[in-house]
């Protein structure tokens, strides 16, 4: 199928599935919310009970749509992915095959992040098939006890996640993982083998108490779709339109339940960019974007850029080299300016440039953009210190500790709603209505007491979630765990909580991606990372993620850099103002 150029302004037909690629600030957000009023106003096959999924990639997004769509938001359902499947497919038909999995329905209450504990490891390997065959110097207790060894397969285990094998998915492990950055060697390859054979074991310790990973939605969403094929037939009855924003960083699990849907009756249509593809740790690839085909699909492309000026679009196209942007807003700008010297010095440069304007600092990962705020300015742990908490605490504890933080962390950014649904999963409350006014409550002693627990150690905070929130929880003895809870302090671990902050000043690439800003400050931790600029490749998914963060930039871009060599300078200053701050 020959590929049709279109604006951001323009119709399509609404009857055949579709892929529109376009890169950064093309409109291709604005042109789906376009697209769907459209498909309200043509559409004979809605009514008034059918409506229009639209999937995004995050909870921001969900919301940015949601608020764009207006008053017709009802009529469709903006979600994630995984919030769609857990409403339509697990919460309605999970307890079909949940016993074929040991999974406790009873107790099923959403789905979380993923983190390693030693106590869950302990468990699976105490009730492993190839316990007996665990040898020196990997035994149980050599793999448990020595803090070398166990980190090694707490890493590991951190990387459990599914593949799609084309017809099925299985439950994989990086072995590559298992080699800790700075370490000569980890658990070694028989040892990886023999433990890989029970991987759904580890699963299963989890799913016992009806607790569900992230990825976990996908696998049992793809296991019911198979296994039962009238709930796509419902899906189909009640979604005839299926639209997918940033389907570049949609994983092949999620490609495959897609494609079923499509097979018959729903129009799938994909909108998104290869070269913002970044969330190749959840299995996304941007060759899986380039290759999606459904029958008769229309394709398309918009080759504008409606966000950026002229010199942020020209940085833009020396990056990138499969598509030229046209800047359609027509505004020369600043030239592009990379900052010499600490981030301290790059941040006031660039806020003596910007006035009273909000300038966003990105980074490339979260622990780094969190430092970056007001907010919690404590210096960078040298270790995962929720990691550590995970693995020192027993769960209940653990689990009450972090879902207090994020809620803090919420009602910070003033997202309450979000912040009382992580309490609730805290309160012991089976009346829904109390279970929530309980909740907030606890908000707002939370948020009153912020103030003397920030700096505090740990130990408070926990003091006061004990004393006001869950009294049940078991007093902490003295030892390992206590010394823990002391010798930390709430700011120091907080920085390890991904909330996707909804933060005015800085923010991770990731977690900005789909959205903009007037002034971008880029931070670059390693002086090489400069090689984007150099030598870019797009091929490699950190150039990409360099690529995403200054296609955020409407107005100025600013990139902080602590090294530069007089080579490099010479061969920037094209498209740079190099300033030594
Ligand atoms: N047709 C249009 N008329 C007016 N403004 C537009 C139009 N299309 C896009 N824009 C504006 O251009 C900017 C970029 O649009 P949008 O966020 O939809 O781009 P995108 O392709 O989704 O970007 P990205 O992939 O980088 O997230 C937004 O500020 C949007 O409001």
């Amino acid at each position: 199928m020959p590929v049709i150029a279109i604006s951001s302004d323009d119709l399509i037909q609404i009857e055949q599935h579709f892929k529109v690629s376009a890169g950064p600030g093309a409109g291709k957000t604005h042109w789906l919310v376009n697209h769907i009023a459209h498909i309200l106003r043509e559409s004979k096959r809605l009514g008034s009970y059918r409506k229009i999924a639209c999937i995004t990639y995050t909870n921001i997004a969900v919301e940015t749509i949601s608020k764009r769509l207006n008053s017709t938001a009802d009529r469709v359902e903006v979600s994630t992915i995984h919030g769609f499947i857990y409403h339509n497919i697990l919460k309605p038909y999970l307890s079909f095959i949940a016993h074929e999995y040991g999974f406790d329905i009873r107790k099923m209450d959403g789905h979380d992040d993923h983190f390693v504990s030693r106590a869950k490891l302990k468990e699976w390997i105490d009730a492993h098939p190839n316990l007996s065959k665990l040898k020196h110097p990997f035994t149980r207790n050599q793999l448990l006890r020595l803090p070398a060894n166990l980190d090694s397969l707490k890493s590991w285990m951190q990387s459990i996640h599914y593949t799609f094998n084309g017809s099925d998915v299985e439950i994989a492990v990086d072995n590559k993982r298992a080699f800790l950055a700075g370490a000569s060697s980890g658990i070694n390859k028989a040892t990886m083998d023999k433990l890989s054979v029970d991987l759904i074991g580890y699963k299963k310790l989890y799913w016992v108490k009806g607790r569900l990973h992230h990825d976990d939605v996908l696998f049992f969403g793809y296991k019911l779709l198979i296994k039962y094929p009238f709930i796509l037939k419902v899906l189909r009855a009640r979604f005839p339109y299926f639209v997918i924003d940033e389907f570049q960083d949609t994983s092949p699990i999620q490609t495959a339940i897609i494609k079923l849907l499509a097979a018959e009756e729903t129009i799938v249509g994909v909108i998104g960019d290869k070269a913002q593809s970044i969330f190749s740790f959840q299995g996304a690839s941007p060759a899986d974007f380039s290759s999606f085909t459904l029958p008769n699909q229309n394709n398309y492309e918009i080759n504008d850029n409606r966000r950026s000026t002229n010199r942020i679009v020209d940085v833009l196209n020396t990056v990138r080299t499969d598509i030229r942007q046209k800047p359609s807003r027509a505004v020369p700008g600043d030239k592009p300016s990379i900052l010499v010297g600490t981030r301290k010095n790059a941040f006031a440069h660039v806020k003596s440039q910007c006035g009273n304007e909000p300038i966003i600092t990105l980074s490339r990962d979260n622990v780094m953009a969190r430092s970056m705020m007001k907010e919690y300015n404590s210096a960078i742990p040298a270790r995962n210190l929720l990691s550590d908490l995970f693995d020192k605490d027993n769960s209940k504890r653990a689990n009450t500790v972090v879902r207090c933080m994020k809620a803090v962390d919420l009602g910070l950014q003033n997202r309450f709603k979000e912040a009382i649904r992580e309490l609730e999963r805290v309160v012991v409350e089976p009346n829904r209505e109390l279970r929530r006014k309980k909740a907030f409550q606890h908000l707002s002693i939370l948020l009153s007491q912020y103030q003397l627990f920030k700096s505090a150690p740990l130990y408070d905070f926990y003091t006061l979630i004990k004393t006001h929130i869950d009294p049940g929880l078991t007093k902490l003895a003295n030892g390992n765990i206590k010394n823990f809870y002391e010798n930390v302090s709430f700011d120091q671990v907080i920085l390890f909580i991904d909330t996707n902050v909804e933060n005015p000043e800085s923010k991770t690439i990731h977690a900005a991606k789909g959205d903009e800003f007037n002034n971008v400050l880029v931070v670059f931790t390693k002086d090489k990372e400069i090689n984007c600029l150099i030598t870019p490749d797009l091929t490699q998914e950190e150039h990409r993620v360099k690529y995403v963060a200054f296609s955020r930039a409407k107005s100025r871009l600013f990139i902080s850099v602590e090294n530069l060599d007089k080579a490099t300078a010479h061969k920037l200053n094209p498209l740079f103002e190099i300033i030594n701050v």
